[in-house]
């Protein structure tokens, strides 16, 4: 899939956000890429994990036996990557504000895992959901994520496959540019806040 076909795919789920967005990093920005709406229709979110998945080279795809996503945003795309790589689905949530893994989901020991997000913005969820994965006993040999708006700027221990690169600036909330600060703040994610 070229990057216009997935940035059609968000446009056609009103996926494309623009305001003043707190995002799940404390940080603020003036767009966000909501990609419950995009995974709204299966049939969208089935071809999307087909073409990440389809990124991920055979050394690495074929020692994959599980995803894991941190919930809640990764919930579905790891649902749909993992139908795409033919193995399990699990996820990690944040009770208590640490992501562990529940609902009897088990991994064996050193059991290799794909941990999938929806998207990464300066990497802290993902790293977050890995350090469970490997407190459950797994062992995380990629990442992938349908979007990566870091600008590249997110790096990780393991290979890392987006489908969506973008260099979307951020702001600290003291440091906010005025066409920025005269909006009203919405946070649309479920960390709570610090
Ligand atoms: O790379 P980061 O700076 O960590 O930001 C990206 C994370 O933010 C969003 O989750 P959020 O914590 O808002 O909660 P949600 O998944 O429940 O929507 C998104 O789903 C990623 O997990
Ligand atoms: O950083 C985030 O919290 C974030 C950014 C974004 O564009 N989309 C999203 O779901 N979360
Ligand atoms: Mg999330």
């Amino acid at each position: 899939m070229t990057r216009d076909e997935v940035l059609a795919e968000f446009r056609a789920a009103d996926a494309l956000l623009e305001g003043h967005f707190i995002l799940s990093s404390g940080l603020r920005s003036s767009r966000y890429l909501q990609c419950a709406r995009v995974l709204m229709d299966p049939r969208r979110g089935s071809r999307l994990a087909e073409a990440l998945a389809a990124q991920i080279p055979d050394t690495i795809r074929g020692r994959i036996s599980a995803v894991v996503s941190p919930a809640m945003g990764g919930v579905i795309a790891g649902h749909e990557m993992a139908r795409a790589l033919g193995v399990e689905a699990m996820f990690v949530e944040r009770p208590t504000g640490t992501f562990e893994l529940r609902r009897g989901f088990r991994l064996t020991p050193g059991q290799q895992v794909l941990m999938m997000e929806d998207v990464v913005t300066t990497g802290l969820s993902s790293r977050e959901a890995i350090k469970a994965i490997e407190a459950a006993g797994g062992e995380v040999i990629a990442m992938a994520s349908l979007v990566d708006r870091s600008g590249g700027a997110a790096a990780f221990d393991v290979p890392f496959f987006s489908l969506l690169q973008l260099d979307v600036p951020t702001y600290q909330p003291d440091a906010l540019p005025p066409e920025l600060a005269a909006l009203p703040a919405i946070k649309p994610g479920s960390r709570a806040e610090a």
